[in-house]
């Protein structure tokens, strides 16, 4: 049996978009991992699944596993290539689309200039929420991450994040060294995604993430959200941020506590195929 695929990229985040409207489809975690593999498979950060609706106020049900298998609540540039597919596709003709996340409903804007804009909905700080095991919430948390001792912030951006802020050189932050430390410290009882930001002014940053379940991306949406929330609750930060990540840039826009943030950015789609489910067999 065939799988139709579309392989698409936000800023070189890159996915496997599987259409679960029009073929049916049941992925283990070993296919999944099969499908990420970059030497066995097809190769991507993230498989995302276009399903049919939950509930009556979404258009599209949209899930998300990491190349290591597991399903996660959210992925900001996943989400503008899901706008660009199912429009592309002919699944929908509206520009404003109205899509549910294991996170909650989140809404996909098509913007005339070929931009895919989304309303990712309220940053969470509250502990029990992120999920981080602390009983209060603080600006910034102590972490002893290995030999190094830490500052945090911490959030849900429907998935968690930890931010810390880079002063010497971006390109040489140890993020393969500290990012899966923090990944799996007991202070993120699901893990979390690591944010390394180094402030450029009040309106930029740069911005490079250790993403869960997968290693350093090209790029992260939901980061970029989770690190202009924590450089604006720490003072550093305008309400519009032009995020510069290893992929390309993102503009994030977060007016303050209790507002929806906002990420604006490209999706492409790089090729089509398909793949014969006999080949996702895998034994790890
Ligand atoms: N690439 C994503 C985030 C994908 C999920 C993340 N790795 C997690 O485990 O939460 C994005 O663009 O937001």
């Amino acid at each position: 049996m065939q799988m139709r695929f579309t392989k698409m990229q936000g800023l070189g985040n890159d996915f496997v978009v599987i259409d679960a409207i029009r073929q049916q489809v049941d992925l283990s975690a070993g296919q999944i991992r099969r499908l990420a593999d970059r030497h066995f498979g097809i190769g991507c950060d993230q498989v995302l699944l276009v399903e049919p609706p939950r509930s009556d106020d979404t258009a599209f049900h949209y899930r998300i596993f990491n190349a290591d298998g597991s399903e996660v609540e959210q992925c900001g540039n996943g989400a503008r290539c899901f706008a660009r597919y199912v429009r592309d596709e002919g699944l929908t003709s509206a520009n404003s689309i109205r899509v549910g996340t294991a996170a909650g409903p989140i809404t996909l804007e098509l913007c005339p200039d070929g931009q895919v804009s989304v309303d990712m909905g309220l940053p969470r700080f509250d502990p029990a929420a992120i999920p981080l095991a602390v009983r209060a919430r603080a600006p910034a948390y102590d972490l002893g991450a290995g030999c190094r001792a830490l500052r945090i912030g911490a959030l849900s951006m429907g998935n968690p994040h930890a931010v810390l802020a880079v002063t010497d050189d971006l390109d040489q932050a140890p993020v393969s060294e500290i990012g899966p430390r923090i990944e799996r410290d007991p202070l993120f009882p699901r893990g979390a995604n690591v944010g390394f930001m180094q402030r450029q002014s009040a309106t930029a940053i740069r911005l490079r993430v250790w993403e869960r379940g997968v290693g350093e991306t090209l790029a992260c949406g939901t980061g970029a959200c989770a690190a202009v929330v924590v450089g604006r609750l720490w003072g550093e930060l305008d309400e519009r941020v032009e995020v510069s990540l290893p992929g390309g840039t993102l503009i994030i826009d977060w007016p303050g506590e209790g507002m929806p943030v906002r990420m604006t950015g490209p999706a492409v789609r790089v090729f089509d195929g398909s793949i014969e489910m006999e080949r996702l067999r895998w034994k790890y």
